[in-house]
């Protein structure tokens, strides 16, 4: 549904976005991932046909990004990273004004939004919080009721319960059939909502990786106590992956497979056992690094 082939925007300064390429399948949430500065907003601009690219090319829907973008954006949802509206209007007047341009004249889904997200949509909107002025982006870019819905980091500014409801809200708009691009900064709502991911830095796409695929290779360490040492020689010659952690105490670390450990711990004195588990964010955290490839 969205296709981005070797998309390279350079600035004059030498920065920007070198030869990236993914694609978001139709109804599926896609997370786009990467440190501050590494050129998500860059491609999403290029997506919306903001800006042109120095080389490649971008599709959505199979419209092409730079020459066919006002027809894209008539179907599209839309959130910028930043938000500037018309500062003297109410919430809701900026709503109608959207929705008018859009020429939608159906308000019950937005009436539905603005409950969702408990809007004060009389408010004025140079008088609303960064996270009312998020909220009223996030309305604005669902309530035409889109196919494909492209999202620059869209709970920046809200709250947990607000971020609970962002996340429930695309869950059910993928369950729709809706396709959903999304870069973030929040791992945990990443976790709950992407089939897949890519990871940009420095311009570059450094992974794109199925969610269940990155979690299938988490670690999970097993800290292991037993009544005495000689149990330990049993850990030596089991061929599991440990560390001693003690006189009587080893860390196990297994990915995958537990069989192997439940064999070996059978035949064991066990005293305790405490376990750790590795998140996706340790995984996230080692493409963020510059050690990643
Ligand atoms: N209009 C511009 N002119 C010149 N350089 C720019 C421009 N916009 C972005 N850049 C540079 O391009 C690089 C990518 O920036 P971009 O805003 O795309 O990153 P990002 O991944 O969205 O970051 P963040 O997470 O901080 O929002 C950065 O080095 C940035 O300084």
């Amino acid at each position: 549904m969205i296709e981005v082939k070797s998309l390279t925007k350079v600035y004059p300064s030498g920065k920007g976005i070198f030869d990236v390429s993914f694609d978001v399948k139709e109804g599926e949430i896609f997370g786009f991932l990467g440190p501050n500065g590494a050129g998500k907003t860059t491609t999403i601009r290029n997506l919306m046909g903001f800006t042109n690219p120095t080389k490649g090319h971008a599709s959505i829907g199979g419209l092409d990004c730079r020459t066919q973008a006002a027809k894209i954006q008539e179907k599209l949802g839309y959130v910028p990273g930043e938000i500037a509206f018309f500062d003297n209007m109410t919430g809701l007047q900026f709503l109608k004004f959207i929705a008018d341009m859009r020429g939608v004249h159906d308000s019950s889904r937005q009436k539905k939004l603005i409950e969702w997200f408990e809007l004060e949509s009389n408010r004025k909107i140079r008088k609303m919080s960064k996270g009312m002025k998020q909220k009223v982006g996030l309305i604005a870019a669902f309530m035409h009721d889109p196919n494909v819905i492209v999202l620059d980091e869209p709970t920046s500014g809200l709250d947990p319960l607000m971020q609970r409801k962002f996340v429930e809200l695309i869950i059910e708009e993928r369950n729709r059939g809706k396709t959903i691009l999304m870069s973030s900064h929040m791992f945990d709502e990443v976790d709950k909502t992407c089939e897949r991911v890519a990871i940009i830095r420095d311009g570059r796409i450094v992974a794109v990786e199925d969610i269940k695929t990155l979690k299938a290779s988490l670690e999970k360490s097993f800290f292991i106590t037993f009544a005495n040492s000689s149990e330990i020689e049993k850990i030596e010659k089991s061929g599991l992956d440990f560390k001693i952690a003690g006189e009587h105490k080893v860390e196990i670390i297994v990915t995958g497979d537990y069989s192997p450990l439940i064999n070996t711990l059978s035949n064991c004195h066990v005293t305790d056992i405490a376990t750790s588990v590795q998140t996706l964010e340790h995984i996230f955290m080692r493409y963020y690094s510059k050690e990643a490839k």
